[in-house]
């Protein structure tokens, strides 16, 4: 019985990979390394490069390495780069995410986990924002996501298979015990960009807009430390082993942060008061985005070890000092 972890080799995926390996189950890895690294697939997980969109290739994974529970992670990320090259990411997020499906029913596979993100929602009505508020993404990347929820939606209704979407809020930080972090060769996100900027990787960083309706001006994100992020994927698939009904779940602590907040975090941690200009509003960013988590709490009995900013970014920190001996272009 092994769990195949698509995008085994980026940021979530290796983590969760991780998770899977510490409670001693068998995994997969099937990674394209479009974007991850060879090297971040965790020890004790077998490996196979290839296309999580190819059919035949992941029925023979299956089989091969006998699957029984796939975790879905494998995807493009990037929501400015999703508005510029929208077909990509149809295709890469939901006509490869299709195809996976479409092997997982055709294998027999029953449980299947999905990465999807809190930008489903699209400038929420308000906050916290339930799993029943209505999908109205405002990215090709939100609707790619949100594509992919109904079609898992619909086969769980004509087919053997159960699944759980997970909406992740804000994923930051590292693995603990420093297996694993953030090594994007495209980072675009807040808590990664404080840390290259805080260990001398960037010269500086900005502020994308101070003039939103929040306290301070700046908007306000709900980072969930990826460990915790990845015990909630274990969680899942324990659910749905036992029977439990395919469902969405937000993956958030439920309280947020504004931008200065987390930048203050992050000199205060390391001690270094690194540059910080001013700039424009990047293009679709709501001011708040906070999840109401009651859901993954009580039914999956999820209970977060991380839900301290600071002991977050110290996690980032650690992991960015780390990357400066590895050789993060190489794949
Ligand atoms: N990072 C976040 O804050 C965040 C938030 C919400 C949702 N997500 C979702 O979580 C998942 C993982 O994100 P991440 O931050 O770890 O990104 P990542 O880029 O670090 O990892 C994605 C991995 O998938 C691989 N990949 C991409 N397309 C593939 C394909 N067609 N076949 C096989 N492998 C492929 C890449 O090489 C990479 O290793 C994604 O689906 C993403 O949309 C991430
Ligand atoms: O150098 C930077 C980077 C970010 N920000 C701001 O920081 C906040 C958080 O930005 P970022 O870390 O890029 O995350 P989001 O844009 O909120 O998107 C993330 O979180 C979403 C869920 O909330 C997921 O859907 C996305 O995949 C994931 O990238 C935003 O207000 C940004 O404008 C800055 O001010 N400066």
């Amino acid at each position: 019985m092994t769990v195949l972890v698509t995008g085994g080799a980026g940021y979530i995926g290796s983590h969760a990979a991780l998770a899977l390996l510490d409670g001693g189950r068998n995994v997969v890895v099937l990674d394209n390394l479009s974007q991850g690294y060879r090297w971040a697939v965790p020890t004790g997980a077998a490996f196979v490069e290839g296309d999580c969109g190819d059919y035949d290739l992941v029925r023979r994974v299956i089989s091969e390495h006998d699957v029984t529970a796939i975790m879905h992670f494998a995807g493009s990320i990037i929501v400015p780069e999703s508005v510029i090259y929208p077909l990509e990411y149809y295709y890469n997020n939901t006509v490869n995410s299709r195809a996976l499906a479409q092997a997982a029913v055709d294998s027999g596979i029953e449980h299947f986990i999905f990465s999807s993100t809190a930008g489903v929602y699209g400038e929420p009505k308000s906050t916290p924002i339930l799993e029943d508020f209505s999908l109205k993404p405002i990215s090709p990347y939100g609707t790619s996501k949100m594509m992919t929820e109904k079609m898992l939606a619909d086969a769980a209704i004509a087919h053997d298979l159960r699944y759980v979407a997970l909406r992740y809020f804000n994923v930051a930080g590292a693995d603990p015990k420093g297996r694993s972090g953030q090594t994007s060769r495209k980072a675009t996100h807040l808590i990664k960009i404080a840390s290259q900027t805080a260990t001398g990787a960037r010269p500086q960083m900005a502020i994308y807009g101070e003039d939103y309706d929040t306290p301070d001006g700046t908007c306000i994100r709900d980072y969930i430390h990826v460990s915790d992020l990845a015990k909630a994927h274990v969680l899942a698939l324990e659910y749905l082993e036992d029977g439990g009904e395919s469902d969405v779940m937000n993956c958030g602590y439920g309280r947020g942060f504004s931008v200065k907040e987390v930048i203050g975090a992050v000199k205060r941690v390391s001690g270094i008061d690194f540059a910080v200009e001013r700039a424009e509003r990047r293009p679709g960013d709501p001011a708040a985005l906070i999840a109401a988590a009651d859901r993954v709490r009580e039914k999956l009995g999820w209970t977060p070890e991380y839900d301290d900013l600071d002991a977050i970014v110290r996690h980032a920190l650690d992991w960015e000092e780390s990357l400066k001996t590895r050789q993060v272009d190489a794949a």
